[in-house]
């Protein structure tokens, strides 16, 4: 089905969003959340539909397929657990047709989410905090601790975790014990450990997707916390409204094992365990971290990033941290930055998902993958140069995919 550019914005009468986009095609639906028809995304100036993935049709959609939908997304949108694990299993597939079903149900809560947004003045439903900090700082007590306060006060908080480690060992740094103990057992909160195969590019994916799945299921507090390993960090920073470091007070050269970068990241800096012994220690680096920050250049007009002492052991400082994370999001809401953080984030995942995509295509491309073997060997004995070894192999993807 071919349309013009106006015919399809008015179709849509939402600009299309990633998953529409990966797929090359376009679903519609209605308020209450049903899928009516799909169009082909229309392409100036070639006239043709941009898919090249097998795009799915609704026509496509088995009968079961349909009723597994249907049970998920009603069951999610009536923050039912069991269906929001399910589905966020059904985002981490790794099985092609299921992953489409997955896109098909994203789409779906997208267009639900839109619509609380729009009832709520087109802001966001839900606050995405970002947590990360070394091994041991302490970031799951904390968790507990602010999940427990927040399920207290009515709010519905979920928990994602994003463990590089877990994807390249199998084991995890932070999975390995019983985390949470309390958070885990209220039935106002949700716990998802990080998914334990992939690259950090597709847990940072299906992450992103997942929470979009704990709004869609009611969450409004949704926290995901990573361990300050690898690239994880940044890629967390880049999902969330709010990005906190977590700063245990032991140790002699506290500022040097945390990433410079990660720390002009922070729009909040926690120095935890601020009890017994640890409290002078605490206000040490508390001290440090407030005169470093100083010098960091400014991220955002609205906020200065702030350091804060927690105890999760006796509370001290917990219920003044979550005012702080208040100011916060209403600074970024009423300037407009957090929404503008948010389109920008948008941007930044549309991008990685397209690098990824993009080389498992070329890798994966006959021609590539005939040329390749060869190709490297004599880059690697110094008889071409890594560019026109490099171009030759464009070329051949280009020659017989255009
Ligand atoms: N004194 C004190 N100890 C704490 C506090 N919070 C956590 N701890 C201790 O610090 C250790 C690590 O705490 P966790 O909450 O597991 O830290 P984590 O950052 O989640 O650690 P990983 O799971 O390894 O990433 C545990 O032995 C806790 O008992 C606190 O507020 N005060």
């Amino acid at each position: 089905m071919m349309m013009s550019p106006s015919g399809f914005l008015k179709l849509c009468q939402r600009p299309p969003s990633l998953s529409a986009l990966r797929n090359g095609s376009m679903w519609r639906w209605n308020c209450s959340g049903n899928l009516i028809t799909n169009v082909c995304l229309w392409t100036h100036p070639s006239k043709r539909c941009v898919s090249t993935a097998p795009s799915l049709h609704v026509a496509d959609l088995t009968e079961r397929e349909k009723r597994v939908l249907d049970k998920l997304y009603d069951g999610l949108v009536k923050g039912h657990r069991a269906a929001l694990a399910e589905s966020i299993t059904l985002v981490e597939t790794q099985h092609p047709r299921k992953k489409e079903l997955a896109q098909v149900l994203l789409q779906r809560v997208l267009a639900y989410r839109q619509e609380q947004e729009r009832a709520n003045g087109n802001q966001p439903v839900a606050f995405r905090i970002g947590l990360s900090g070394p091994p041991g700082a302490g970031k799951s007590s904390f968790i507990e601790v602010l999940g427990k306060m927040l399920t207290g006060q009515d709010h519905r908080v979920s928990v994602l975790a994003v463990d590089p480690s877990s994807c390249t060992t199998g084991g995890s740094l932070m999975g390995d014990k019983t985390r949470m103990t309390e958070l885990s057992r209220d039935m106002k909160a949700f716990i998802r450990p990080s998914p334990t195969s992939g690259t950090l590019g597709g847990v940072t994916r299906t992450t992103n997707e997942a929470i979009l799945l704990c709004e869609g299921a009611g969450y409004d507090v949704v926290l995901v916390e990573t361990v300050g390993v690898g690239q994880s960090e940044f890629a967390v920073a880049d999902m969330v409204d709010m990005f906190v470091l977590l700063i245990p007070p032991a140790g002699g050269d506290e500022l040097q094992g945390i990433k410079r970068g990660i720390i002009e990241m922070a729009d909040l800096v926690v120095v935890t365990k601020y009890d017994g012994d640890l409290v002078v220690p605490a206000r040490r680096i508390q001290a440090e971290y407030t005169s470093a920050l100083k010098l960091l250049r400014k991220k955002s007009k609205s906020w200065n990033p702030k350091v804060v002492r927690v105890s999760s052991q006796t509370g001290e400082g917990v219920t003044e941290l979550w005012s702080t994370m208040l100011a916060f999001r209403s600074a970024g809401l009423c300037s407009g930055e957090l929404q503008t953080r948010r389109r920008s984030q948008q941007k930044v995942w549309m991008w990685s998902l397209i690098q990824e995509n993009a080389l498992r295509h070329f890798q994966e491309h006959p021609s590539v993958r005939s040329a390749l073997p060869l190709l490297e060997e004599r880059v690697t004995r110094g008889e071409i140069s890594p560019g026109l070894a490099a171009d030759l192999l464009l070329k051949a993807f280009t020659s017989t995919t255009s």
